[in-house]
């Protein structure tokens, strides 16, 4: 792009949202032109911050007249590199529509801005004595609007669903410019094609969510955490059986005892019990009453019985509980240090062992140097495979060993009929794989909406689908 072309972008971002809201300085460059991919280099051309869809609609339709390219950024979370500009783009950073509005106690749903921190909503649906179930680590930084933009899984999928599930009517700016309301956060409408569900999920290739009606749900009572060594990997997909047979769980999630080690080196959290074991469950429930946490207790034993539990602990107060879920929950952050190659795969639950022992065969097989960290919401067949970069391996010969890695599990995720994104989206990195779980004709039908609702591919190009 010559820079006369690149002055009249800038001086046209400007005039639509203020000068002080275009920022091209080195720092806001490096900051909001990536996520937490961290693998691409950022080279955006500016970050914008509007304050309205009008403003949106406006920046839009400046990039298919220019013909500039616009990435949408939320809180920059994902691990898919779909928030990251490395072309010269206009980021949209959607910061300033951060309101929360038009709560609406019959129905059970409030207004958001797209840039409404996910915890924000979260503290705001207590506030009314309510609650917004989708969570997960990042819930302190990530958006709304980008939660929509991948759909947003975590870690309470298993009762809850994931973001789509949420949404009862949104506000988006097509690739063409045009402004969407919808549908009208009704519960029933049956008027044909549901077009929410193309933008939830099309991680802004398609559009830009502006604001969005969310649903609240009557706040969970008495949460208990359940950690559970667990000697067999097979042994787990048991014990959730028993669990969820007796219980209506609202996470089941898994983690192998070399991830926890990790955490636990840090010193910030206590070992869940002395007994040491390959594998370890967490299921989290309502334990409302006594029954319910007798018919818990019930359950342990039997699997105890069984053989396929051998130590557990159950939460007496809101801190244990609070340190159990951070053996999970930190585990990303804390093996972030080994430049971890990292995967977000699933298959349907029944199929999960054999399928794990499949990736693993092979990863030991052709690099038995590798350490493999298996965690993840085993209860919703979901793994994330992370493989620690080896001390003394040079970080390029890793990546290409990884990138060999990448082919050999999805070939196993196809055989598997599961899925190569689980819950982190295509973006950039998964890209390359989609025809793994998505058919020819089907990504021809993909290729056909991106051109309904963005001709001239302003909308985050090369993400998701090339054209
Ligand atoms: O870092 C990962 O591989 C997964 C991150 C996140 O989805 C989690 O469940 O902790
Ligand atoms: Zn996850």
């Amino acid at each position: 792009m010559s820079s006369d072309n690149q002055s009249q972008i800038l001086s046209r971002l400007q005039g639509i949202v203020g000068e002080d809201k275009v920022k091209t300085d080195q720092d806001s460059l490096d900051t909001f032109g990536k996520d937490w991919t961290k693998i691409y280099e950022p080279k955006p051309l500016a970050i914008v911050f509007p304050k309205s869809t009008e403003e949106v609609a406006e920046l839009v339709k400046a990039a298919n007249e220019l013909e500039f390219a616009i990435v949408p950024s939320g809180g920059r979370t994902g691990l898919s590199a779909g928030a990251v500009a490395a072309n010269g783009e206009v980021v949209i950073a959607l910061d300033r529509m951060n309101t929360i509005s038009d709560f609406n106690a019959i129905d059970r749903t409030v207004r958001c801005g797209a840039g409404v921190i996910t915890e924000q909503l979260q503290d705001y649906a207590e506030e009314q004595g309510l609650f917004y179930p989708v969570d997960f680590a990042s819930a302190g930084s990530s958006q709304i609007g980008g939660n929509i933009g991948t759909n947003a899984g975590g870690i309470k999928v298993i009762k809850y669903g994931m973001t789509r599930d949420w949404v009862a009517g949104m506000k988006v700016v097509t690739g063409k410019g045009d402004v969407l309301e919808l549908n009208k956060d009704l519960v029933k409408n049956n008027t044909g094609y549901d077009l929410r569900q193309l933008f939830i999920g099309g991680e802004g290739t398609l559009g830009i969510v502006t604001e969005a009606t969310m649903r609240l749900d009557r706040a969970p009572k008495d949460l208990s955490v359940l950690v559970l060594g667990v000697p067999e990997f097979e042994a787990i997909m048991d014990v959730l059986h028993a669990f969820q047979n007796k219980l209506d769980l609202t996470a089941f999630e898994f983690f192998s005892d070399k991830a926890m080690r990790k955490v636990l080196a840090r010193g910030d959290v206590p070992a869940p019990f002395e007994t040491q074991a390959e594998y370890y469950a967490l299921l989290e429930f309502e334990a409302e009453n006594e029954e319910l946490v007798n018919s818990a207790m019930e359950v342990f034993e039997y699997c105890v019985e069984q053989g396929w539990v051998l130590d557990g602990v159950i939460s007496q107060s809101e801190t244990q509980a609070q340190n159990l879920w951070r053996l999970r929950e930190d585990i990303s952050e804390t093996i972030a240090e080994w430049t971890p190659y990292k995967n977000d795969i699933s298959v349907v639950v029944s199929k999960v062992p054999p399928f794990l022992r499949e990736i693993e065969e092979v990863v030991n097989r052709e690099y038995p140097d590798f350490e493999i960290i298996w965690f993840g919401h085993i209860g919703d067949g979901n793994l994330h495979l992370n493989i620690l970069k080896p001390e003394g391996l040079a970080k390029e010969e890793f990546f290409e060993k990884c990138a060999k890695v990448s082919t050999w599990v999805f070939e196993i995720v196809e055989k598997y009929q599961g899925s190569v994104s689980a819950e982190h989206g295509v973006g950039m990195t998964k890209k390359p794989y989609l025809q793994y779980t998505r058919s020819e004709v089907e990504i021809e039908y993909m290729r056909a909406m991106k051109r309904v609702f963005d001709p001239k591919n302003v909308m985050n190009p090369g993400k998701v689908i090339d054209l």
